[in-house]
């Protein structure tokens, strides 16, 4: 799978910033509570797993700060756009 140098203009608008590396995506994402903020990281984690693609993520409180890449080619694939895109999808439900 080659590794991107862009992503989809619906993600940068989102929130989503590619590194200045291009090898990653980030985004923090800002719940209402800490309980809808773990709830968010279940429901991801299972879409993760289904995809064997995982985020790097830290949470504090409400909030979750996720970076996307994929480990295997050392950069930004089409699998960091997806999951980014199932992410956005989650958050928003
Ligand atoms: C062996 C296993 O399929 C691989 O290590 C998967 C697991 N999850 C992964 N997640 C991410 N973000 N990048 C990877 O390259 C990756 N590889």
């Amino acid at each position: 799978m080659a590794n991107l140098t862009e992503i989809p203009a619906a993600l940068a608008a989102s929130g989503w910033q590619l590194s200045t590396d291009k090898q990653s995506i980030h985004k923090v994402f800002k719940f209402a509570d800490f309980r809808d903020a773990m709830s968010f990281m279940v429901r991801v984690s299972y879409e993760a797993e289904a995809a064997d693609h995982h985020p790097e993520w830290l949470n504090v409180y409400n909030r979750v700060e996720t970076t996307l890449t994929t480990h295997d080619t050392g950069g930004l694939t089409q699998k960091d756009i997806d999951l980014a895109e199932a992410m956005d999808k989650i958050s928003e439900r």
